[in-house]
């Protein structure tokens, strides 16, 4: 089975189309104004118009109010809510049953007892995303660049869905996939030649790189 594969962090057309055209299964816009990766909500309903249907148009959010979450939802019609921060159980019940939208619960790893958070979400996420968690100061939740130990990952019952994120690149993506048997990874500043600034040769390097990882599945 092909690897899913998210590009995040889009902010152009062509980014977007590259990224879709080199077979991304989900296209991740971030709103949240602290990141060099931030995009309006009508902007970014512009830069995915032409990919709807091709790929997952993902929302990245993190602990939105509903007020911001209409304004996304109305106009971007997204595929998927990425919820990237503190929202509780309850709080993605209460946006499942607002948007009708399937909601990826971002969860930060760092050691082991990290992974103890996942069980209160069981039954009620769609998936999970597990990111790195942010180094002492930093002031983004995600898209730092940084990865978690993956073997942390061997503990996971593995019948828990996931997308493998944080500090993934081309140099690293094959040690990851064989790991941790990821079937669905993300990526944002590691295909970046700025922040915030998608590199299309980067881009093709991580594709290229996911690919041959996955010829070399047992
Ligand atoms: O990328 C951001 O700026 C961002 C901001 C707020 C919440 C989430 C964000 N990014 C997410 O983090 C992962 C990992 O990023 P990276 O590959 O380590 O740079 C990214 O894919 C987004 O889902």
């Amino acid at each position: 089975m092909k690897t899913e594969v998210k590009i995040c962090g889009l902010k152009t057309p062509e980014a977007v189309e590259h990224a879709v055209a080199r077979g991304a299964s989900h296209t991740g816009f971030i709103f949240f104004p602290r990141s060099p990766r931030n995009i309006e909500p009508d902007d970014a309903a512009r830069v995915a118009k032409g990919i709807r249907g091709r790929a997952k148009i993902v929302a990245v959010t993190v602990d939105a109010e509903n007020d911001d979450l209409d304004e996304i939802v109305a106009a971007l019609n997204p595929d998927i809510l990425q919820l990237h921060g503190g929202e509780s159980p309850d709080r993605v019940l209460t946006v499942k049953a607002i948007y009708g939208l399937p909601v990826m619960k971002a969860l930060p790893i760092r050691e082991a007892s990290d992974l103890d958070r996942i069980d209160p979400y069981l039954g009620i996420v769609d998936r999970f995303l597990f990111d790195a968690k942010p180094p002492v100061g930093s002031d983004l939740p995600g898209g730092n660049g940084i990865s978690f130990d993956w073997r942390l990952l061997d503990a996971l019952d593995e019948r828990v869905d996931y997308m493998l994120s944080g500090g993934l690149n081309a140099a690293n993506i094959g040690e990851a996939m064989a790991l941790t048997g990821a079937r669905a990874v993300d990526i944002s500043s590691g295909i970046e030649s700025a922040p915030g600034v998608k590199d299309l040769k980067l881009m093709d390097e991580f594709f290229d790189a996911v690919r041959r990882a996955e010829t070399e599945r047992p």
